[in-house]
């Protein structure tokens, strides 16, 4: 289904079309993009913007109304001069109205008088999604509970016009709040740490694409609300902005991972009766983390069978829980660290490893703070962040001597999981 979208374009890549186009993409339907103003900025700051002449909007809206089947609008950044051209090359159509007055950074889209013009002409008859501050400057009422964002919903409904009010929470407390048809829903959310520059931006268009798929207002609310939450999770990158490519890419990363641990571990059964006194007593896991900090390992661990060794279960996401902290620490001092793996202690291992120049630390654990003790996780984070901080720079081996009823144990760590393999024989193969 077709989705018209009109939206400026944020030379950062974060927000505005190119989120909306990537947004309604990745839900599956066909974005339409009318550029209504161009703005120049980056992450941390918006430098200008040049509107679009009414005109060039209304012959981009013209050239693709009447030829695709448009089952909805999203309608972002705009500019006083083309609200008018909108509303009339709208008109009769299912409108999503983000009213984009200023950016998180501060800099001010919309005069006072501009929005005026929007209230005026194209409020009325859309479906609108404000955020807390931009409820307020449209309303001019002032929003400190949720009783005020529920008030505030209905105002924009039955005063100003609105077909339907979706005021969002995330400047309060992550609950967002639909007004339509005379009645209230609330959307419980809780804070997801992540990048949130582009938020608006693509709640306005998932919100629109599943109306393009002709769920129900409080269902697409609920999926879009949903959609964002994902995008703001698996953010990061150069645009620093929340990622609407989210499930497509989390699916891709999981699928590489997956199939390069299975390759990896395959690898190592194969030297297997080399590798067999090397396996830690309670087992060896070896775990490899995607991009995103999801982490794969082989349910059950890796086990001595006979002479040789065997995977217990398959590759799986989660399937570790020593080696995924272990490794989630390691790449907050060293994000390209993407595996690891668990091996009995040895002397011999260790002397090794530092003859093949890998940096080599190591933790006690008769160190270990009471408070890390005491609580029920912890100990690989603390250990790990004191190795690192021990040898002062990036470790590729981290090994201590155990305690009472700890077996001791070493951790060889690298880029991929090929790379663990490679140190594996070489450790191996020269310990004998
Ligand atoms: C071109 C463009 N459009 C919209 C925005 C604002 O994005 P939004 O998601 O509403 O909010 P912030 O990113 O400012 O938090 C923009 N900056 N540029
Ligand atoms: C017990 C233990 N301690 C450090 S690594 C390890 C084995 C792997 O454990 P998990 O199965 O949790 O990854």
């Amino acid at each position: 289904m077709a989705v018209l979208i009109i939206a400026g374009l944020d030379t950062g890549g974060g927000a505005g079309l190119k989120a909306d186009i990537e947004t309604v993409s990745a839900l599956g339907e066909h974005p339409l993009p009318v550029v209504s103003a161009i703005t120049y900025q980056n992450p941390d700051e918006v430098r200008g913007v040049f509107p679009v002449p009414p005109n060039t909007i209304r012959e981009q809206i013209r050239a693709v109304k009447g030829v695709f089947e448009i089952r909805a609008v999203k309608i972002g950044l705009l500019h006083g001069g083309a609200v008018k051209v909108i509303a009339e090359e709208t008109k009769g159509l299912i409108r999503v109205l983000d009213p984009v007055i200023a950016s998180s950074s501060g800099f001010r889209f919309l005069s006072p008088e501009d929005v005026e013009i929007l209230k005026r002409e194209l409020l009325p008859g859309s479906i609108v999604t404000p955020n807390v501050p931009e409820a307020e400057v449209l309303t001019g009422l002032k929003i400190n509970s949720i009783e005020d964002i529920k008030r505030v919903a209905r105002v924009l409904v039955e005063e100003l016009g609105a077909e339907a009010a979706i005021v969002k929470g995330g400047h309060l407390n992550f609950t967002d709040v639909l007004y339509w048809n005379g009645e209230v829903f609330k959307f419980s959310g809780e804070r997801v740490e992540g990048f949130t520059h582009g938020t608006g931006c693509v709640f306005s268009s998932a919100l629109a694409a599943f109306i393009a798929k002709g769920l129900e207002l409080p269902k697409a609310v609920e999926r879009a609300k949903r959609f964002v939450e994902g995008a703001i999770r698996f953010s990061g990158g150069e645009g620093e902005a929340v990622n609407p490519l989210w499930e497509l890419q989390r699916d891709t990363q999981r699928w590489m991972a997956k199939e390069d641990l299975e390759k990896a571990v395959g690898e190592l059964v194969k030297l297997g009766e080399l590798l067999n006194p090397h396996v830690a007593e309670v087992g060896t896991n070896f775990a490899l983390a995607t991009d995103f900090g999801e982490v794969f390992a082989v349910k059950g661990r890796i086990v001595r069978y006979g002479k040789t060794i065997k995977p217990v279960g398959p590759v799986e996401l989660n399937a570790s829980d020593h080696l995924r902290r272990a490794l989630l620490k390691m790449r907050e001092f060293y994000p390209e660290v993407r595996a690891v793996i668990n091996l009995r202690y040895s002397e011999k291992l260790i002397k090794r490893a530092e003859k093949l120049g890998l940096k080599v630390s190591f933790y006690d654990r008769r160190e270990e703070p009471e408070e890390v003790k005491r609580a029920e996780r912890g100990t690989m984070e603390w250990g790990i962040e004191s190795a690192v901080k021990r040898l002062g720079e990036k470790p590729n081996v981290i090994y201590h001597l155990g305690d009472w009823g700890k077996e001791p144990m070493i951790l060889v760590f690298g880029r991929n999981a090929e790379e663990i393999v490679e140190r594996i024989r070489n450790l191996i193969f020269a310990s004998q």
